[in-house]
């Protein structure tokens, strides 16, 4: 399936608070996770809150091609009968992984010990990103991989026969890395062992814990280190996905710069290894409170209750950019409206997501009227009493750069223009609508 649609021009002005209930989608990396688990293991796996978004859809559909039996019960509730460990069939045609690069890098590492052969491809953003950081450990399990020069997409892959266990340090704080190992260590005798730097997101080691492998995470000298017993079980297990704290910073940040908002977000993961944005807005002053917190599905949540108010500029320190890495481009427009500047640091890894999100972001808000200072890993943006707005930004096929510049123009003196909304399926189908819902000013425009 090709997923080129057409650019879809969009405006967002600001208008009167913002307020109500913003029941975000569930978490893309867990859904991601649910369907692959769910495909690799034995029995039916019921997933309820399933993100409905173009990236999952994708791997939905990759499972079925590795012989899964994937099924839409109801909105958001999806059926997987896994395959088991080691029980991928052969895809019958070329994977289209769209614009994922979560889909696509923990896919490859999920077939990859297992002696078939798949070719994936992705649209144009993801075929510039890098796969070398996930296939150069695949192919030390034994995988042969044959890629387009730089290491891109499109990529073929032939597992595996006789897979070795594998030891290795990530060269970046990176859970799709991490995860990809994990997953094609599942197939291989023996354990399994992933050092990172930082800790990232632990949606994978929670999740294999839960279908039933024997996976463990410590703290030494040589950093975060996560063991994979090979060749488990996996049993099939309900997962109940909590809502993507990753989808629910943009009301929240709309509602922390545009005066007299207050809205609730219910629901959402308060995984730590996901949390950096909430320590940091915190740490900037915003009125935001955490209600009723429990565990859902193996992951922490709570209720957020956010209300406009003043914002004082921070200094994110880099150790803590790995649990907000995909939070950085609303940081920045939050950044815009506190007082003083906002440095963020260490954050090189924007420069690789689906566009270089340090360059859209500088790009878009000096359009704005911000003025930003970029070097190859930092991001300083200066605060101002009133931001002018007034300009367009450019999204390079980026949903979060897109959300970001919506945001923006609910708090400008003039409006803000995107090039193309169409990217926000892959992550948020229901954006618009939800924004428009709590009091948003929103618009398609034609080109
Ligand atoms: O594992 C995951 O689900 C993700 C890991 C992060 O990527 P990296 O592993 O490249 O940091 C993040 O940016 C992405 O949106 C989701
Ligand atoms: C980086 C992101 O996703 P992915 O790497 O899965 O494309 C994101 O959602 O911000």
């Amino acid at each position: 399936m090709s997923h080129a649609a057409d650019p879809q021009p969009m405006i967002s002005r600001s208008g009167g608070p913002l307020s109500g209930v913003a029941q975000v989608p569930g978490d893309k990396s867990i859904s991601h996770r649910a369907l692959i688990l769910g495909a690799l293991s034995v029995g039916e796996t019921r997933i309820t809150g399933l993100l409905e978004g173009q990236d999952v859809l994708d791997t939905a559909r990759a499972m079925a091609a590795f012989g899964a039996q994937v099924e839409r019960v109801g909105p958001g509730e999806w059926s997987v009968h896994g395959v088991g460990v080691g029980g991928f069939s052969e895809p019958a045609a070329i994977l289209d992984c769209g614009n994922s690069g979560t889909g696509v890098r923990l896919i490859m590492g999920a077939m990859a010990t297992t002696p078939i052969t798949a070719t994936f491809t992705g649209d144009a953003s993801l075929s510039r990103r890098p796969m070398a950081r996930v296939t150069d450990p695949l192919s030390e399990f034994g995988a042969q991989i044959t890629a387009r020069e730089g290491g891109c997409l499109p990529i073929t892959i032939q597992g595996a026969a006789d897979p070795l266990p594998l030891r290795y340090r990530t060269p970046v704080a990176s859970a799709q890395i991490k995860s990809a190992i994990l997953l094609a260590g599942l197939n291989a005798p023996g354990e399994t062992v992933v050092i990172e730097s930082e800790p990232t997101r632990d949606h994978s080691e929670r999740m294999l814990a839960g279908f039933g492998a024997e996976i463990r995470s410590e703290s030494t000298e040589e950093g975060h280190v996560i063991t994979l017993k090979g060749r488990p079980e996996l049993r099939a297990q309900p997962v109940a996905v909590p809502r993507d704290p990753s989808s629910a910073a943009f009301p929240v940040a709309a509602a922390l710069i545009v005066p007299g908002s207050e809205i609730r977000v219910p629901g959402v993961s308060r995984n730590p290894t996901r949390d950096g944005l909430y320590i940091t807005l915190l740490e900037m002053g915003a009125d935001i409170r955490f209600e009723n917190e429990r565990e859902e599905g193996g992951e922490p949540v709570a209720d957020m209750h956010v209300k406009h108010g003043p914002l004082t500029g921070v200094s994110v320190p880099a150790e803590r950019a790995a649990s907000m890495i995909d939070e950085f481009p609303i940081l920045s427009v939050i950044a815009a409206f506190a007082a003083g500047k906002t440095v963020m640091n260490g954050v090189a890894e924007l420069r690789v997501k689906e566009s270089d999100r340090i360059d859209a972001m500088a790009l878009g808000l000096r359009a704005n009227g911000v003025r930003v200072e970029e070097t190859r890993d930092s991001m300083t943006v200066h605060g101002m009493a009133a931001v002018p707005g007034g300009g367009l930004a450019v999204t390079h096929l980026d949903h979060r750069i897109a959300m970001s510049f919506l945001v923006l123009g609910l708090g400008t003196g003039s409006p803000v223009a995107i090039d193309d909304g169409s990217p926000i399926m892959t992550s948020f189908p229901d954006f618009i609508p939800l924004m428009q819902g709590l009091g948003a000013d929103i618009a398609e425009t034609s080109a």
